[in-house]
């Protein structure tokens, strides 16, 4: 039996490659997408799209009660993907997220929410496996190596900053790492921000630039040694693997889980 997807925001740069990745996974039927500029049309009648049919919806609700998913996957932005993924929840659908900048507490009542109805729900930073590796190497690396400042680097339309791999990145570091204020202790700021987002201590740097697609270098500074973990997104088709195994996984959850990591071997 097929998974039933629909896809909201399938006319980003994500939500394009999540198109192709249904249409070409036999296991798996796009039923709908939900596409606030385009409700009522066929995908086929939109740029791009010309080869798949599939209906497409405005209102998330109207969608759902049409196509009975088994699965939303929201390539949005941070408000409407967290709207997404509680409409979602209460309609029995398991949400596959890959939008970020959802806030700490809108995670936590997602968690609950989750867990209240027993819908599945994962919420992942970021699909790509290496890029995964490289949050897990960083945080066995912190507990050497305490001193750490995270660079991350994404093209210019990205709209959240520090990305959510960098804000993951950090969180499992936390873990690991003895807590610590870096720099000189009596370290100003000459120019508001040139040290970048303080986040327990360590310090997250965001660049954002035309000819980027997605990177990210972990630094760590020791005595006379330094060590750097860096993962280079240049295609979004890095990611749609992590979708796939999201998509299977989530069926069989009836909790929130945050984080691919959290579901690989
Ligand atoms: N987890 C991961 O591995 C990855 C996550 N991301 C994240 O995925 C998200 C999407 O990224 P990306 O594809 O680059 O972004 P894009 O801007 O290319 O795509 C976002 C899409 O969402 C649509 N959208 C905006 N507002 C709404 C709304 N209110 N209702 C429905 N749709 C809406 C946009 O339509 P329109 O432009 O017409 O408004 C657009 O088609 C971001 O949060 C990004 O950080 C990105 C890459 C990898
Ligand atoms: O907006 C992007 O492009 C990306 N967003 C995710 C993030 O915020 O970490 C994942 C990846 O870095 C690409």
């Amino acid at each position: 039996m097929s998974i039933k997807v629909v896809i909201a925001g399938p006319r980003g740069r994500m939500g394009r490659e999540a198109v192709k990745l249904i249409m070409n996974t036999a296991e798996f039927e796009l039923v709908g997408v939900l596409d606030h500029r385009n409700g009522g049309r066929d995908l086929n009648e939109i740029e791009g799209f010309s080869s798949v049919q599939c209906p497409v919806y405005d209102q998330l609700e109207e969608c759902f009660t049409s196509t009975s998913p088994d699965v939303l996957i929201d390539l949005t932005i941070p408000e409407t993907g967290y709207i997404h993924t509680k409409t979602a929840l209460l309609h029995g659908v398991r949400p596959v997220v890959g939008t970020t900048g959802f806030t700490a507490s809108q995670l936590k009542e997602l968690k609950a929410l989750s867990e209240e109805k027993k819908v599945g729900t994962i919420i992942a930073p970021n699909f790509a496996i290496g890029a995964v590796l490289m949050m897990k190497f960083s945080a066995m690396a912190a507990k050497y190596f305490p001193d750490v400042e995270i660079l991350e680097l994404h093209h210019d339309k990205k709209l959240d900053a520090p990305s959510g791999t960098a804000v993951k990145t950090a969180q499992m570091i936390s873990q690991q790492r003895e807590q610590k204020k870096q720099g000189h202790p009596d370290e100003k700021e000459t120019i508001q921000g040139a040290r970048g987002a303080d986040y327990e201590g360590m310090r997250i740097h965001s660049v954002r630039l035309p000819g980027l697609v997605a990177h990210q270098q972990v630094m760590f500074g020791g005595e006379g040694q330094m060590l750097t973990l860096r993962h280079d997104s240049h295609d979004r088709a890095s990611f749609m693997s992590g979708v796939k195994v999201c998509v299977e996984t989530v069926m069989n959850l009836e909790t929130l889980v945050y984080g691919l990591e959290n579901i690989l071997d």
